[in-house]
């Protein structure tokens, strides 16, 4: 189930906001300028499909998201508990750190939590299945699937190198960590 949950970046353990309403979850993002949407009207594909598959199952929908954001290419990242590498993964991604442009994902499968540290507050997102999530360029920001990630996530990109981040430094990622299912 989609997810949110806020803190005062001084008080953690202590939420001032918690939900897990799709519409009161994308409501309290959209100041951030974060997008937040369910979208249910497609069948995923099976957990194990190639990334072909996966895309050409959302071709119609990248098409017109990419076309809304100007994004130029998608990939299909998948992580499970037989994911050779998964902990260099999750230690990539944990670290807090920003983009230098928006970060779009789309759930096909599993879930994550994005977690967003601005103007003094942390937002963690949980996002699951058919839920999809554009952090804009430069917010700091860090991704949890968990000791034992189950993800397969549609990433959409504008650079050409793909995936590029500047880590921050801070260690906020420590004191607030994911609140995992
Ligand atoms: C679910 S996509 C993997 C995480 C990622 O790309 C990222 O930048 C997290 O902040
Ligand atoms: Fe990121
Ligand atoms: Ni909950």
């Amino acid at each position: 189930m989609s997810s949110l949950t806020v803190y005062d970046d001084t008080r953690p353990g202590q939420p001032e906001f918690s939900s897990h309403d799709a519409e009161a979850i994308a409501a309290r993002l959209s100041p951030l300028n974060v997008r937040f949407e369910r979208w249910t009207d497609v069948e995923p594909p099976a957990r194990d499909a190639g990334q072909d598959v996966v895309l050409g199952v959302y071709r119609p929908y990248l098409d017109r998201l990419m076309g809304e954001t100007g994004a130029g290419s998608a990939d299909v990242i998948s992580i499970d508990v037989n994911t050779p590498n998964r902990a260099a993964l999750r230690e990539k991604f944990l670290s807090e750190h920003i983009h230098s442009e928006d970060e779009v994902r789309f759930f096909v499968h599993g879930q994550g939590h994005f977690v967003l540290h601005v103007d003094g507050k942390v937002y963690d997102v949980g996002c699951t299945q058919g839920d999809l999530i554009s952090v804009p360029t430069g917010i700091p920001h860090w991704f949890d699937a968990g000791e034992t990630p189950d993800v397969v996530a549609l990433r959409i990109f504008t650079h050409k190198e793909g995936w590029i981040a500047d880590y921050t430094g801070d260690d906020i990622a420590l004191r607030f960590p994911a609140q995992i299912a």
